[in-house]
């Protein structure tokens, strides 16, 4: 019999996170059943993330979550030999049981000489965060402006490093000089003491005169307020986390939308109609339409016959052949209306349906 060592959540934190809101316990494992391993707890990880995590998924008692790399110490698993490493998503123990779900071997790859510390870090899910946070979100381009908060964090140092790699200016900031020195080290072009400018919209514009094409936000909050003015035109904001705002006991003023932006993976866009002058014909034609046809009368009746397989449309009542259209459809559809007297005739079309649409045009008038 193997006794793990678990950390619980003994209190739900309040403000920072103290060892005394966790409690040491000991748990037997039992002997394992064909299919499952047993496996031994090697790097566990604390990331920030935990802390709003704890409070949202977590009740007290519960092992507390986290990731760790763990090694393979028995098994009835073929899938998974003795010796071998992986990261696994199982919590602070010492020791667990798996039935081989939700474990990912470290790649074969590995080289013996790399620490795997890294798979919870630079080559984990940090580093993935950076990855596909610069490439996916922020979509940089060699040439462009990044700036990037809490740039000597786990995700932070990897978006600064991948940025330089992709041709772009870097520009960090971080909490301590000594951080500050680390970036420049790793490259960074530019990097300040976010607690130590007299201004951080000074410190900004010294860092790029010009604004910054991408901006990776781990912290959120006040930070962000300012930085975003400091965007140029179709810039692009990641916004990857809300540091700043985790240990609040009582949610700082401000309507700050990054929590919920990052917990419903939300986009949101600025535009100017200006963008679209290309397609100004389209969107006259579509809007005529609508205004001379579709909001013609309260009750919308039309005919769509498919001639030669295109919607012929007698507009005044709409019988559909085939599928039912989206409005969207008859507005930017080539179909004439045309009025048209008998409904009665319509009626006893054939192989169409009937598609009546109701609306209160009084509203648009
Ligand atoms: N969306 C996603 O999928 C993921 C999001 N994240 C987010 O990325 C961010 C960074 O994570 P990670 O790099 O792992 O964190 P780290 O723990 O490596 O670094 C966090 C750093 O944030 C800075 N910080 C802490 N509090 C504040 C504050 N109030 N104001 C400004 N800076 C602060 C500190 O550095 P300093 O000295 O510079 O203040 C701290 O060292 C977090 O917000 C995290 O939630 C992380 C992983 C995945
Ligand atoms: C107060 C709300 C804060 C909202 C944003 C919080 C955190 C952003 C962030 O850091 C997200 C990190 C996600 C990490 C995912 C890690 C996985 O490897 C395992 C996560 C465990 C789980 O999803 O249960």
């Amino acid at each position: 019999m193997v006794t793990a060592k678990v950390w619980v959540l003994k209190k739900h934190f309040e403000g920072f996170p103290k060892p005394s809101d966790f409690d040491l316990k000991k748990i037997e494992l039992p002997s394992l059943q064909n299919g499952e391993l047993l496996l031994e707890s090697v790097f566990l990880s604390v990331d920030p993330y935990m802390r709003p995590y704890s409070q949202r998924d977590m009740k007290e008692g519960d092992i507390m979550i986290g990731t760790q790399v763990a090694r393979i110490v028995e098994s009835k698993n073929p899938a998974f030999a003795v010796g071998a490493f992986v990261v696994a998503n199982s919590g602070w123990r010492s020791h667990f049981i798996s039935d081989g779900k939700g474990l990912h071997l470290l790649p074969s790859s590995w080289p013996e000489s790399l620490p795997k510390s890294l798979a919870l870090g630079t080559v984990g899910m940090p580093g993935l965060t950076a990855y596909f946070g610069l490439f996916e979100v922020c979509k940089m381009k060699p040439g462009e402006t990044v700036l990037v908060n809490a740039a000597a964090g786990a995700v932070g140092s990897v978006v600064g490093q991948l940025a330089k790699i992709g041709g772009c200016k870097v520009v960090g900031c971080a909490g301590s000089d000594d951080k500050v020195a680390y970036l420049k080290k790793l490259g960074f072009d530019e990097a300040f003491n976010y607690k130590t400018v007299t201004s951080l919209d000074e410190a900004l514009s010294k860092a790029s005169p010009d604004g910054y094409d991408c901006f990776f936000d781990n912290v959120g909050g006040e930070f962000s307020s300012v930085a975003i003015n400091h965007m140029k035109k179709h810039g692009r904001i990641a916004v990857c986390g809300a540091i700043s705002q985790y240990n609040d006991s009582v949610p700082q003023k401000g309507p700050y939308v990054q929590i919920p932006m990052i917990f419903k993976e939300l986009r949101m866009e600025g535009f100017i109609v200006t963008r679209w002058n290309n397609r100004r014909e389209e969107g006259q034609k579509a809007l005529l339409k609508w205004v001379l046809e579709v909001r013609r009368e309260g009750v919308i009746f039309f005919t769509v016959y498919l001639h030669h397989g295109l919607p012929l449309c007698k507009g005044g009542s709409l019988v559909v052949a085939g599928e039912v259209r989206s409005w969207y459809d008859f507005l930017l559809s080539d179909v004439i209306f045309e009025p048209f007297e008998d409904t009665q005739t319509i009626l006893n079309m054939p192989d169409a349906f009937h598609f009546t649409e109701t609306c209160d045009t009084s509203l648009w008038s």
